[in-house]
């Protein structure tokens, strides 16, 4: 064990299988289960990762001859051994469940008393909430969060209500999450909705679909006249469209390798309980007819925004559907004449994007708000039950790791106040920053599209096969793009192909995106400079543009950054400090 362990003990198993007893040991990162009897040969040490694991409960025996022992159970999703062969394929995850038996006192209160003391150091670590050096302190958690998820049932493959009962939801159980479930009826269905939820009743937005759903969220909240403290919410995605960009950025500043499919729902839903913080970067995009809206990902011109949308109609494919429109967008080229101005940023320093100390995303202390307000097509008209509260007692899903219904049975907690760290930052229902105009931040880099570019900008005119303005790392799940890229550095990666590019040079291009090599070397039409604000003014009389994937006027559009606007749910945090 490379750690000094905060806490170790003995303790028995459940179910108790011939009176098996381990030692446990705990430290910040790992959990170490040593079988100690019988034979503890037969069964080498197992470590669960903390960053694998979801939650912890504290269970009680209905059977009268358990009932001095209390139980605690942890969950965790390792990710499974990665199939050998010459082309490894997707691993996943696989839930594993451990209940352990606190039966060392004679009295029920001093076994619950330790049982409490694991499962809650257990928590904080899950969710980096500081626990004092020895453990021993009683750490006040969090009370538990409520999400507000939103499902496109069309989304992707139109897999993401099968993939949200089977992978999503039981998690989130585990995780002691509260959540309320709707699924989308209508393009636009999401953004009508968040402008008008109550704030104070969610600790965070979730949507299960691909780019476009979040990309309406962010937008119905900037409609709403309380824009500011709106954006203060958590957002969270979890992947489950065609074009999942964003959970692939997620998934690659986690540290994780890159995944697809289920691997990367289970990825970023792990992540998801783990419920860290990171600042987001918002663009603002105006284009010719003044209509603004709010951008996370990218504004897309030229061979990107055309394979976006001339591939929708092989949706039926998945992500596969980009493969096969690039092939198809690569056999007839096309370049666009426009120009392309932009206000530089300084250089963004060399090497890997550095972790960064995360806030929490759950709402400050207090007591629970009311009961959030049903909404449409909840999840209750699916026939899939919120979870109960933690207060109320519950039986658990019974797995052959698990104890059998009806055996053990959920015990109350004292439910958690503790502040989150670093959500002094902002909660919902903060008052927006004075001097914020309705309807969004003011672009104070831009002038109107009618006048001159200011002269610190730099304007480029020409044929172009593409212009593309990203700022997140990833430009599809397993497209990395840019990766010096980070959340919320207030930085746009503008990046262009002139025209004069061979076909062989723009696919190794992009071929050497798609493995997450460094591209663009030996291209003498590619260019890349970091900007803070953007204007394009397409000279071509048609084309298609882009914002997040989504199809926007034809036409003048400029752009700026606003630093960490957002709040984006990223699991990722470095392990706490102890506090002295
Ligand atoms: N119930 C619904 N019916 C039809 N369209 C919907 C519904 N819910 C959401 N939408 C729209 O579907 C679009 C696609 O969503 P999203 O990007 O999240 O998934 P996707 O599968 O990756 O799709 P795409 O790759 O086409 O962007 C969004 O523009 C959204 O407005």
């Amino acid at each position: 064990m490379s750690e000094e362990p905060l806490l170790h003990g003995e303790f028995g198993a459940h179910p108790a299988a011939g009176g098996a007893r381990y030692a446990l040991s705990l430290t910040r990162t790992e959990l170490h289960v040593q079988r100690l009897a019988p034979r503890p040969e037969a069964e080498p040490r197992a470590v669960l990762r903390l960053a694998d694991v979801v939650g912890c409960h504290t269970l009680r025996s209905r059977a009268p001859a358990l009932a001095a022992a209390a139980f605690f159970a942890v969950y965790a999703y390792p990710p499974r051994p990665r199939p050998r062969g010459p082309r490894p394929g997707p691993r996943g995850r696989q839930r594993a469940a451990r209940t352990f038996r606190v039966d060392q006192a004679p009295r029920y209160e001093d076994n619950r008393r330790l049982a409490d003391k694991w499962a809650r150091a257990i928590k904080c670590l899950v969710l980096g909430v500081a626990l004092s050096a020895d453990a021993e302190a009683p750490a006040v958690l969090p009370r538990p969060r409520r999400l507000l998820l939103l499902l496109n049932p069309f989304g992707g493959r139109g897999r993401a209500l099968q993939w949200c009962q089977s992978h999503v939801l039981p998690m989130m159980a585990e995780a002691g999450i509260s959540f309320n479930l709707v699924q989308t009826e209508r393009a636009n269905h999401a953004r009508e909705l968040v402008t008008g939820i109550s704030l104070a009743e969610w600790d965070g937005i979730v949507t299960l679909s691909g780019d476009g759903l979040l990309f309406e969220v962010v937008n119905g909240l900037m409609e709403r006249r309380d824009w500011a403290a709106a954006l203060r919410m958590p957002l969270g995605i979890l992947p489950c469209g065609s074009g999942n960009a964003l959970a692939g950025a997620v998934n690659f500043h986690a540290g994780l390798p890159p995944a697809l499919g289920v691997e990367l729902l289970q990825n970023c839903a792990v992540l998801l309980c783990h419920g860290a913080l990171s600042p987001l970067d918002l663009v603002s995009v105006t284009t010719a007819s003044g209509a603004r809206c709010f951008s996370f990902l990218s504004v897309a011109w030229g061979f990107v925004s055309d394979v976006d949308i001339e591939s929708e109609k092989y949706r039926h494919m998945g992500a596969a559907r980009f493969t096969l429109g690039t092939a198809v967008r690569l056999a007839a080229l096309h370049t666009y004449r426009g120009r392309l101005s932009y206000l530089p940023a300084p250089e963004p320093p060399p090497g890997p994007p550095p972790r960064r100390p995360v806030a929490r995303s759950v709402t400050a202390p207090g007591p629970l708000p009311p009961p959030p307000a049903p909404l449409p097509r909840a999840v209750s008209d699916l026939g899939l039950c919120p979870e109960p509260e933690p207060e109320a007692p519950r039986s658990l899903p019974g797995t052959p790791e698990e104890p059998p219904p009806g055996d053990l049975e959920a015990l109350a907690e004292a439910p958690g106040e503790a502040p989150w760290p670093g959500d002094a930052a902002g909660t919902p229902g903060d008052a927006p920053p004075p001097g914020d105009a309705p309807g969004g931040p003011v672009d104070d880099l831009l002038v109107p599209l009618g006048q001159p570019v200011p002269p610190s900008w730099v304007t480029l005119e020409g044929d172009f096969v593409l212009v593309l303005a990203l700022y997140q790392t990833h430009l599809g799940a397993e497209l990395l793009a840019a990766p010096r890229a980070r959340f919320d550095e207030g930085v746009i990666h503008l990046c262009y192909v002139r025209a004069g590019v061979s076909r062989a040079a723009l696919a190794r291009l992009l071929l050497a995106m798609a493995r997450g090599a460094p591209w663009g070397r030996g291209c003498p039409q590619l260019g890349r400079v970091p900007a803070r604000a953007f204007r394009l003014e397409p000279l071509t009389p048609r084309g298609v543009l882009t914002v997040d994937g989504e199809r926007v006027e034809y036409g003048p559009l400029q752009a700026q950054i606003h630093r960490g606007l957002a709040r984006l749910l990223t699991g990722a945090h470095p392990r706490p400090p102890a506090t002295p």
